[in-house]
């Protein structure tokens, strides 16, 4: 069995390459970073160190790697072959690697009898593979999207394992959290599909992709822009400030109300889940830095998702959402000159004005009160921050 991976970055080494090794599939990463294709060419095997006290190595074996920039063809080829497709290349990249798929999928369909494929996105959004199909599909005529229609299923998935930064000697090793979690949309899916053991398949992925995505998320941004405010370097140093802690905690009891209320999660079972979460932001056994968390504040301020969303489902519901809005206005004071994203707000910023800026970015119209609320949290910290 032939998996094709985009991505072969942090989450696609040491989560869903390692799942679907583990599965049994024979792993082709595709990636536009040479150093790391070509060590997965010459390698065919990669560490994952599983980062807790027994710091236990798996070697996941019978992968290789295809430079999608260069080797076209291949690319192409291995996506006609394919007997599943992932990615993790990160929700603003889809749109460049669907021309990728696209061709692959023209030159598949077009042979004689060809077989059902599924190609799951995961990234950290809510309807990443709809967007995948969206960018794939607007590339296809129509009698090639007519027989994907039938062929190619694009089931939108929610994966959760936090896989810091990486630094080793191996370019290919990666360290990463114990937990993992693989939620698959089956409602998606072509009956009949292989299952990957793993793999959580849900015939709703609304509430995971959901509870995930504004719990996880949600709190880690939360604690990683109040952490870069503070001066702290790791989000274990921020973890380690009460007010931290304490502010990250009131939001995530801002987005459980808005879960328990929406899906119907059992509030007991919930705040367990919170604070599980909040144990894994703490892993002494990881070094995962405030900027990694943070990176990308634009995409992490858009309307769908992991602050704006659950602020205004909050507000729709007459539920509190104060402390969401000082996490987006931390969002707007990550000066982070690394990140294109964080210098385009500062630009906004000085340009526009906070309130112009932050409608910009979110959506949200000045005279909305989860507007009103971010704005006045806002000028208090940039106070003092002075
Ligand atoms: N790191 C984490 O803990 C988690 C990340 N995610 C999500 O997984 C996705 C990937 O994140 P990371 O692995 O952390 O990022 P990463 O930066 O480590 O990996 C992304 C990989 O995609 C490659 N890439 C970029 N453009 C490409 C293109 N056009 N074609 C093929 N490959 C391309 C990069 O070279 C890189 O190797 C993101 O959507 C992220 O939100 C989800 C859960 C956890
Ligand atoms: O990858 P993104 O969306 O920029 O956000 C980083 C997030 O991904 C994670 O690594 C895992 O979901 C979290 O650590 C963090 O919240």
């Amino acid at each position: 069995m032939k998996a094709v991976h985009f991505g072969a970055g942090n989450i696609g080494r040491g989560f869903i390459g390692l799942l679907l090794s583990q599965a049994g599939y024979e792993v082709t990463f595709l990636d536009v970073n040479e150093n790391l294709v070509s060590h997965l060419k010459q390698k065919r095997e990669y560490p994952v160190v599983l980062a807790s006290d027994q710091r236990e190595t798996i070697i996941v074996r019978n992968v290789t790697g295809i430079n999608s920039a260069t080797e076209t063809e291949a690319a192409v080829q291995a996506v006609a072959e394919a007997d599943i497709i992932t990615t993790a290349v990160g929700v603003n990249i889809l749109k460049f690697i669907a021309p990728t798929i696209a061709e692959g999928l023209k030159k598949r369909l077009s042979s004689g009898s060809p077989a059902p494929l599924h190609i799951i996105a995961c990234e950290n959004a809510i309807g990443g593979s709809t967007q995948l199909k969206e960018h794939v599909y607007g590339l296809l005529d129509e009698a090639t999207r007519s027989k994907a229609d039938s062929l190619v299923a694009f089931p939108d998935a929610a994966v959760d394992r936090i896989v810091p930064l990486q630094q080793h000697d191996n370019p290919l090793e990666v360290e990463v959290e114990p937990f993992y979690e693989w939620a698959v949309d089956t409602s998606q899916m072509i009956p009949g599909y292989t299952p990957i053991e793993g793999v959580h398949y849900v015939d709703r992925l609304e509430p995971y992709i959901e509870r995930k995505l504004f719990t996880v998320n949600t709190g880690h941004c939360s604690a990683a822009y109040r952490g870069y405010l503070k001066g702290y370097e790791l989000i274990q140093e921020a973890m380690d400030d009460q007010q931290i802690a304490d502010e990250l905690y009131g939001v995530l009891k801002e987005t459980g109300a808005v879960m328990v209320a929406k899906h119907g999660f059992d509030a007991a079972e919930h705040e367990a889940y919170i604070q599980k979460i909040m144990e894994r932001f703490r892993n002494p056994a990881l070094k995962d830095e405030v900027t990694r968390i943070g990176r990308s504040p634009i995409r992490k301020l858009s309307p769908n998702d992991r602050l704006v969303s659950p602020a205004l489902q909050a507000f729709d519901r007459g539920l509190s959402y104060d402390g969401l809005a000082k996490s987006m206005a931390t969002a707007l004071l990550f000066d982070v000159q690394e990140d294109p994203e964080a210098v385009q707000i500062q630009q906004t910023l000085n340009e526009r004005g906070a309130s112009e800026t932050l409608t910009h970015f979110t959506g949200i119209p000045a005279d909305h009160p989860v507007h009103q609320a971010a704005i006045k949290h806002y000028e208090q910290l940039k106070q003092a921050v002075k």
